[in-house]
């Protein structure tokens, strides 16, 4: 009787998990503990030693701005830093042999084509979009074409699997839909199937020149997206997405020293946590994979024999065979089984506190920065019908993004995006200025507190604000999200640490700690 076919799982390894020799190392033994009863297939991003600002997708994107400045040749020697760099990493990680030649051989290759490519970009003095795509993708490219050669000097049978090219059809930049995504995941499934099925493919993170370029259609860290395509196109047992944080925990870590890990979360609450500031993965990731009914599981690189917080699909069911699946992670700590650990109702996290998901309290606490509000005063004595939507086209035209909106019959407020171009805003301003007065407010923060449990709280907002001018945090303006799973509100930026940790401590551990 045929063998039946091992669960897959896609594992995902951000820029830090493999940013030098050891990592990669240890990424190995990751990937290697979990092929015993899975088959596994990998998706990197570009290595990053420290802070992804430091890494390699943003030093190619500091050589591509070199390019366009006259006399200089400083993108040659960032260049060169990056090839050294990776050359580096395969002395160190990769055994001597043919995968390691050939592993050098490659790399050196890609660098000296990026090298002619930024020469070539001088010489026209331009770049497009899509080159910057194309230049950003060498780091990627590295990565994976490295640690491919890794695993094979380890006796694992993997290929490295380069999606340069996968985008092969024509997309309107400015109407890229689902029916984009839909194309991507089943030309995906086509490349991984190719790759056999006793086979590690080693993807890299970067998926192409996507139009109207991967930095604005997608945004940095485009590789979780490419790992959750992946996943839906092979429909994968689960998505692993590997950092250097433990998992989504219930504030901010590094501003809120109290948070504590999460066992699991919703997608929704997930989704709302990312868009307000706590971008543990990239926003697009959970909408594709919670589609096809797939859990995604965090976890830390740095310390795999953590639990991890999974994000669990509505009406997800446990596969049937989740028996038979074991795994351990290096340390010898078994990984619960796929659907076993999903459903529990009290878990202890790494401060030996247990959050118990029958407690009513909200699940996490968020803040963004760097927001801008306007408040526009209606100029008419009796309002136009026309004046919010004077407000919003004028806004869109400049492709502006409001974050949150509160409303009167004369008045709007609205905190907007982070990352507003100041010349875009000025025109958007001179329009606005025709409906009404207009001021702007400077430097203040999203303060967002999430949970799906808060529908049936009552009194919560009460909580918050309370909490609030205890602490003597001044509120610009309130919204309470029609999911209801989010009340927010804008208050300063330098008083924004200090309510993060107030309404954490008070309003969701409350009891817990006290
Ligand atoms: N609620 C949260 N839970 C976990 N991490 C959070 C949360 N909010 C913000 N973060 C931050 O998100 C970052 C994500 O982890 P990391 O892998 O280091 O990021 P990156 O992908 O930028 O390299 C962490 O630095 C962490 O401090
Ligand atoms: N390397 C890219 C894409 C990415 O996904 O990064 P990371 O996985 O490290 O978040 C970036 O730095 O944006």
């Amino acid at each position: 009787m045929a063998k039946p076919a091992l669960p897959i799982v896609v594992q995902k390894y951000g820029g830090t998990s493999v940013g030098s020799a050891e990592r990669m190392l240890e990424v190995a033994e990751i990937v290697k503990s979990n092929l015993k009863s899975n088959r596994v297939i990998v998706v990197l991003s570009a290595m990053s030693s420290h802070k992804k600002a430091e890494g390699t997708t943003s030093r190619l994107l500091e050589a591509a701005k070199e390019v366009l400045k006259p006399n200089s040749q400083r993108y040659l020697d960032i260049v060169n830093i990056i090839e050294e760099g990776h050359l580096k990493t395969i002395e160190n990680a990769v055994a001597e042999g043919p995968a390691r030649a050939e592993a050098e051989r490659d790399v050196k290759a890609e660098c000296s084509r990026l090298r002619s490519f930024m020469a070539a970009a001088e010489v026209i003095d331009e770049i497009s979009p899509r080159s910057r795509d194309v230049m950003i993708s060498t780091g990627e490219k590295l990565s994976a074409r490295i640690f491919a050669a890794l695993l094979q000097s380890q006796g694992v049978d993997a290929v490295y699997v380069n999606l340069e090219k996968l985008i092969e059809a024509q997309f309107d930049e400015k109407a890229i839909d689902q029916t984009f995504y839909d194309y991507l995941t089943q030309r995906l499934a086509v490349v991984i199937e190719g790759c056999g099925e006793n086979t590690v493919p080693v993807v890299t993170g970067y998926l192409g020149p996507v139009p109207g370029s991967i930095l604005s259609t997608i945004g940095r860290g485009y590789t979780d997206l490419t790992a959750a395509l992946i996943a839906v196109g092979v429909a994968a047992r689960e998505l692993q997405i590997w950092k250097e944080v433990d998992g989504i925990f219930t504030a901010d870590p590094r501003k809120a020293p109290k948070a504590l890990l999460l066992a699991s979360i919703s997608p929704e609450e997930a989704a709302e946590l990312t868009y307000y500031g706590s971008e543990v993965i990239h926003p697009f990731t959970m909408e594709q994979v919670i589609r096809a009914s797939i859990p995604i599981r965090i976890k830390n690189t740095f310390k795999p024999d953590g639990d991890g917080t999974v994000i669990i699909p509505e009406g997800w069911v446990p596969p049937q065979h989740a028996e038979s699946i074991e795994c351990l992670t290096p340390g010898g700590t078994r990984i619960p089984k796929l659907g076993e650990d999903y459903l529990g109702s009290k878990t202890p996290n790494g401060n030996g506190l247990a959050l118990s998901e029958d407690q009513k309290r909200p699940t996490a606490v968020t803040i963004k920065d760097h927001v801008i509000v306007l408040n526009v005063h209606s100029n008419r004595k009796s309002v136009s019908h026309g004046f919010f939507a004077h407000i919003f086209l004028a806004l869109d035209r400049y492709g502006i993004v409001v974050d949150l909106i509160s409303t009167s019959e004369v008045h709007v407020s609205m905190a907007l995006s982070p990352n507003v171009k100041e010349s875009k805003l000025e025109r958007a301003l001179v329009e606005l200025r025709k409906y009404g007065t207009v001021d702007v407010i400077r430097n203040m923060a999203i303060l967002s507190l999430v949970g799906k449990q808060m529908r049936n709280m009552v009194g919560i907002a009460g909580l918050m604000f309370e909490t609030l001018a205890k602490h003597n945090v001044n509120i610009e303006m309130i919204s309470q999200g029609a999911s209801e799973i989010n009340i927010s509100c804008v208050i300063e930026e330098e008083r924004a640490e200090t309510a993060l940790r107030a309404i954490h401590d008070e309003c969701i551990l409350g009891d817990i700690c006290s």
